[in-house]
């Protein structure tokens, strides 16, 4: 074979033909664009939302002579200390520092509380004063509201934005807002909440982030699934054993405690991020890639599922977790679950879709398992050496691979397992792969709802957990105990063997080294 740079990624923009994009992206709007990020002082703020807003800038997404960034919160500091505040938060790389600057200073910062006309005006009168300046027409003024605060305060936020904040254009511009997890805590609660905010915007203003939709591989699955001939005739109940959708992580709570305590794990990851990925795994083709198509397909896989059965569920905190002060000593929340939801239709009847979760675990990773059948007539006398895998790994690394029988290399007849592997760091190399934030924020600012969760596949996704929720926040579930840094209780990997996961002994997947 020749050099191994014949496989590199070559890097050029796409042309507008290979490019699958809908037919409204081709005309990019043009015009003012202001962003305001609510909660500007906090967390998210800082880690999230403004790096991703910088990488869209370093790109060329947003434009110099168009945006402007507003944080807005209650604390109250200036501008520059704001912009102190996040510098140490963006790229430090070569090249960086120009970029950061000239970034840094596209930042103001109001400051005001969340339920004060005051403070609305004040940030009304700093964005129209960008407006103004930047010779905006009426109808070309965008305006994009980031709510990186505690859901709590949605309401009144959004109460005043709609008095006081909104773009009064009604000749063409926009306001759009969007909204971070957890939307609600259960069914009732996301109902209340969704109706309002549905009081005061409608559906296609409202963007409710799940950021693994933004995620590289998350965002490949309805590519895998419906561009490639190979999984059509496979992806369906008379082939696949089971699917595992895992997510671990080898931290704990981390100074989350208080606001982790309220949730746990399942509200904080199964009923969303893990959710959205089954949603992916599991719905049929799309009649097209419009946004509406495909979360009708979302919805009904939601629809499907039956009510969880007790026998299906572990639920676990590692031990340690109660020392963090924030913590009720008598706290039951779990902090991993593991979970089998079953889908009662024509495809996956009878198949288990495991989802796992877990902090303070021996690892951090995210992937997809998917399980295939023993081949029936077993000549090989292979079967025990394990079955065919797809797993996607979503994170650290993205990759996919296969994991299939083959002939040991050699005189022998005899078979060994091993894989067909695309490891994207290998594959595409030099290639970076944008953060999930800063694509669904791009997705925001060109109105593209897609990625984004809707008012109907929200409630279909509390339907399936409240009952369970409910009976665990009366204590009617234990949480198993289980040391930080190991898999997690030995009752989920027991469960797993129940559901039929056959685990291959004596092979791992090695991630391939540059
Ligand atoms: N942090 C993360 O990694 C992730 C967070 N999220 C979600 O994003 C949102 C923001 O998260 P995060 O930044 O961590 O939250 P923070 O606790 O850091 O809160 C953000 C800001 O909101 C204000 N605030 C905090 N508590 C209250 C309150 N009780 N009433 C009014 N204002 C308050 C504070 O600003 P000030 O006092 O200056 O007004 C704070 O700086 C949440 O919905 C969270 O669940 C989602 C995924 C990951
Ligand atoms: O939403 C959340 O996600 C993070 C994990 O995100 P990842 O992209 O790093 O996988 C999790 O730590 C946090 O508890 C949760 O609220």
């Amino acid at each position: 074979m020749a050099a191994s740079s014949e496989w590199h990624c070559e890097k050029r923009p796409l042309s507008k033909n290979e490019s699958f994009a809908r037919e409204n992206e081709d005309v990019p709007e043009t015009g003012c664009l202001s962003i305001v990020v609510l909660g500007a002082s906090g967390d998210l703020a800082k880690k999230k939302t403004f790096p991703a807003l910088y990488n869209l800038y370093r790109q060329g997404f947003l434009r110099k002579n168009e945006v402007h960034i507003f944080g807005y919160a209650r604390t109250n500091i200036t501008d520059d200390e704001l912009r102190d505040r996040l510098r140490g938060y963006l790229p430090q790389g070569t090249g960086d520092a120009e970029y950061v600057s000239s970034f840094l200073q596209l930042i103001k910062y109001v400051s005001g509380s969340y339920d004060d006309p005051e403070g609305f005006q004040a940030l009304d009168n700093a964005i129209s004063e960008h407006e103004i300046s930047k010779n905006s027409t009426e109808g070309s003024s965008r305006r994009l509201f980031y709510l990186a605060l505690p859901p709590s305060v949605y309401p009144q936020v959004c109460k005043m934005i709609k008095n006081y904040s909104m773009n009064r254009s009604d000749l063409g511009g926009w306001t759009r807002i969007v909204v971070e997890k957890p939307f609600g805590r259960d069914l009732a609660s996301a109902e209340e909440l969704s109706s309002q905010i549905g009081e005061l915007f409608e559906e296609p203003q409202i963007y409710r982030i799940d950021h693994y939709l933004g995620k590289e591989l998350v965002q490949n699955l309805l590519v895998l699934r419906f561009a490639n001939r190979f999984f059509l005739p496979l992806w369906n109940r008379d082939n696949i054993a089971n699917i595992q959708i895992v997510f671990r992580e080898d931290f704990g709570t981390e100074g989350r405690g208080g606001y982790f305590d309220q949730y746990g794990i399942i509200r904080d990851i199964i009923q969303n991020h893990l959710l959205q990925v089954l949603c992916l795994v599991a719905m049929e083709k799309p009649v097209s890639l419009k946004p509406e198509h495909i979360r009708d397909e979302k919805v009904k896989v939601l629809q499907s599922v039956v009510p969880i059965q007790d026998e299906e569920v572990v639920l676990g905190q590692y031990d340690g977790y109660k020392d963090d002060p924030t913590v009720p000593d008598i706290s039951n929340t779990p902090t991993f679950a593991t979970m089998i939801l079953r889908i009662h239709n024509e495809r996956w009847e009878g198949v288990p879709f495991i989802l796992k979760a877990g902090k303070a675990l021996n690892s951090r990773k995210a992937e997809i398992r998917v399980q295939f059948k023993s081949v029936p007539g077993d000549i090989f006398k292979c079967e025990k050496q394990g079955r065919n895998e797809f797993v996607i790994r979503l994170q650290p690394s993205e990759a996919m691979y296969m994991k299939l029988t083959v002939k040991k290399p050699g005189l022998e007849m005899s078979t060994v397992q091993s894989e067909l592997d695309l490891s994207y760091r290998q594959r595409y190399q030099g290639l970076v792969i944008p953060e999930a934030y800063e694509r669904l924020i791009l997705d925001t600012i060109k109105g593209d709802q897609q990625h984004f969760v809707r008012r109907d596949e929200l409630r279909a996704a509390w339907e399936i957990f409240t009952p369970i929720l409910h009976r665990i926040d009366k204590g009617e579930y234990k949480s198993l105990p289980y040391k930080p840094g190991s898999r997690g209780p030995a009752e989920a990997d027991e469960l797993l063997e129940r559901a039929g996961y056959v685990q291959t002994h004596g092979y791992i997947w090695i991630p391939p080294t540059l």
